[in-house]
């Protein structure tokens, strides 16, 4: 046993489905561990393919390339001093699993395979892979080393398993997606598994956006007492050496944890960053309308891209106040972005004329008010695609859940970084984000929108002197009502024990099924919480069920 067992850790942003990108990205950091001495090099969970692969790793075409990468890379290590534990799909006789294969001196030694399969919120594993059956520890470097794979660290049994067999070390390789406070809960599990095993646990994430998903990275090494000894830094890609003693002795870098508003912007910040630039687009254009939603995505985009890749658009109607032509100019001004002005006036005559004959005798309603938020989509819409950037939708988790907003309308476009963060969330984000400027942000040092944005009473103003409460109830009672019955999935007398009207419960509730269909027709968004829409929460459209009380 050599003195010091020395880790690579590496916390890559791979892209799914770019398999020659991902072995790059690999061979470029088995350099770096090669030049740092390093004995072994840990990668995420199947970093040839990305994490999640979907059904794109069922497509037999997309196996044999992904086989072909893999052992064209393993020739690269022959004669080399240092080891690999790389997370890949590998087919094993008939069956296709998530596996990592220990990869020493040009020949794969050993493959483990994924026992737990995570098939629940946004997890399908147990639709494309089959599960391994049993755990062998590795001999390496006169160590025993337990490897697991992600979801087999949420169990006891895998890690028991490799203590039994003698294991020194647990290593995990991770595709364990950003919600909430899910860093801590990782810290608790690993916690559990070396209070019980007495060994170090390394786990090692990967970090970057994928579509709704976004990995926060948050690699760590806890050592036999329990304590996080190494943590490397949140939303970074960035490799990590960490040397392990004979006696458990652990040095490595200890970056600080990344929670609460910061760790929900960084996200919001990240997941719009590798849509945009993992999907070839210049930029972002979005409408500014001087409220506070379209002011909130807009700092995100410039925080993400750059003020030089954010055009925004401000598209007032004869209903547009003075107030929000004026903060709509001050945020362009305080990001420094491109802006421009176009009326919808026209096209809101435009339409009248031409409706006129058919709705003669009715009177006006919501009908003209969503032409006047489809008449921006469209506008939107026109200037993407003759400019190539994406249109970033805005609106937020309060109006998606109870389907206040116009389909084909405001809900045009193609990603979205407030479709799961509350109203209630979104004035907080925007009060702390004017304090202070996030670590690796491209926005302004000082504040992003003016105070003011913050201050009015939201409203669509798609009529006179509309205001978003004269149909919904204050947003502190709505996001705690929809709380109750999205993330907590109360009864409606769970919600009403709450100290909720059961009234407005039954409206919300009522609203919150009925939007379901504009829900599925909404773009995609970063997911934050333990309940996104999306992949996380799918409800059906026709849906009998009411609460009868
Ligand atoms: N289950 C179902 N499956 C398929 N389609 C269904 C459907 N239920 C209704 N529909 C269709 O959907 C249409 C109604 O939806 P839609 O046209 O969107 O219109 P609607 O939901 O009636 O109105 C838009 C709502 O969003 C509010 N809004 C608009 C714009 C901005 C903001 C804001 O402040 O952010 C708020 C506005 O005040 C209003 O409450 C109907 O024509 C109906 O045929
Ligand atoms: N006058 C406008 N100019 C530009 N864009 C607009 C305008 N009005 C609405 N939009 C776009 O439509 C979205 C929905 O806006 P609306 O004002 O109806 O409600 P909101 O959800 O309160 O959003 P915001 O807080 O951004 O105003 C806005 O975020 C913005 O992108
Ligand atoms: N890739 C996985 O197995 C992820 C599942 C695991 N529960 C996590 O979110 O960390």
């Amino acid at each position: 046993m050599t003195d010091t067992f020395s880790l690579a850790l590496a916390q890559l942003n791979p892209t799914v489905g770019a398999i020659r990108k991902n072995m790059a990205l690999l061979a470029m950091y088995y350099d770096r561990a090669l030049e740092q001495c390093a004995d072994l090099l840990v990668s995420p969970e199947l970093l040839t393919t990305g994490y999640p692969p979907e059904d794109l790793v069922l497509k037999p075409s997309f196996q044999d390339a992904v086989e072909d990468a893999v052992l064209a890379f393993v020739e690269t290590t022959r004669g080399k001093p240092t080891g690999v534990l790389l997370g890949t799909p590998w087919r094993v006789e008939e069956g296709l699993y998530n596996a990592a294969l220990f990869i020493f001196d040009g020949e794969i030694r050993q493959i483990v395979l994924k026992r737990h399969l995570p098939n629940y919120g946004v997890f399908d594993e147990m639709r494309l892979f089959s599960s391994g059956a049993e755990s062998a520890v590795i001999n390496f470097a006169g160590r025993k080393l337990g490897v697991m794979i992600c979801e087999d660290m949420w169990y006891d049994d895998v890690a028991a398993d490799l203590k039994l067999a003698g294991a020194e070390m647990l290593i995990v390789l991770n595709g364990s997606p950003f919600e909430g406070d899910k860093p801590f809960l990782r810290y608790d599990l690993a916690a559990e598994r070396v209070e019980h095993c007495h060994v170090p646990l390394v786990y090692v994430n990967q970090v970057g956006g994928q579509d709704e998903l976004v990995f926060d990275g948050a690699s760590f090494v806890m050592n036999s007492a329990g304590e996080r000894v190494c943590l490397m830094r949140h939303w970074r890609e960035e490799m990590a050496i960490v040397k392990i003693s004979k006696d458990n002795q652990i040095a490595g870098p200890l970056a600080h944890d990344s929670h609460g508003l910061e760790a929900l912007y960084q996200a919001m910040v990240l997941g719009l960053r590798d849509y945009v630039n993992k999907n070839g687009f210049p930029g972002v254009v979005l409408g500014l309308s001087g409220g506070i939603d379209s002011a909130l995505s807009a700092a995100v985009a410039v925080d993400a891209l750059g003020a030089k890749r954010v055009r925004c658009v401000m598209m007032p109607s004869p209903y547009t106040s003075q107030e929000s032509l004026d903060d709509a100019r001050g945020c362009a001004e305080m990001l420094g972005v491109e802006y421009e002005s176009v009326s919808i006036e026209p096209a809101m005559q435009a339409f009248e004329t031409m409706l006129a004959p058919i709705f003669s005798g009715k009177d006006k309603d919501i009908t003209e008010e969503n032409i006047q938020s489809r008449a921006r989509g469209l506008l939107l819409m026109a200037l993407s695609n003759k400019f190539g950037h994406m249109l970033l939708t805005t609106g937020n988790k309060s109006e998606m859940s109870v389907g206040y907003a116009t389909i084909y309308g405001d809900m045009c476009g193609g990603y979205s970084v407030l479709k799961d963060v509350y109203k209630m969330t979104v004035f907080a984000l925007c009060k702390w984000r004017n304090d202070q400027k996030p670590e690796g942000c491209l926005g302004p040092d000082g504040r992003v929108m003016p105070d003011n944005v913050i201050a009015k009473p939201p409203s669509a103003e798609l009529r006179p002197d509309q205001k978003d409460e004269d149909s919904l109830p204050p947003y502190e009672i709505l996001d705690d009502i929809l709380e109750c019955l999205i993330e907590k999935e109360y009864s409606l007398e769970d919600v009403v024990a709450c100290g909720h009207d059961a009234d407005v419960v039954r409206r919300i509730w009522k609203l919150l099924d009925r939007a379901e269909y504009k829900r599925r027709q909404a773009p995609p968004g970063v997911k934050l919480t333990s309940r996104a829409f999306g992949r996380d929460r799918r409800y059906p459209l026709t849906n009998g069920f009411t609460s009868l009380i």
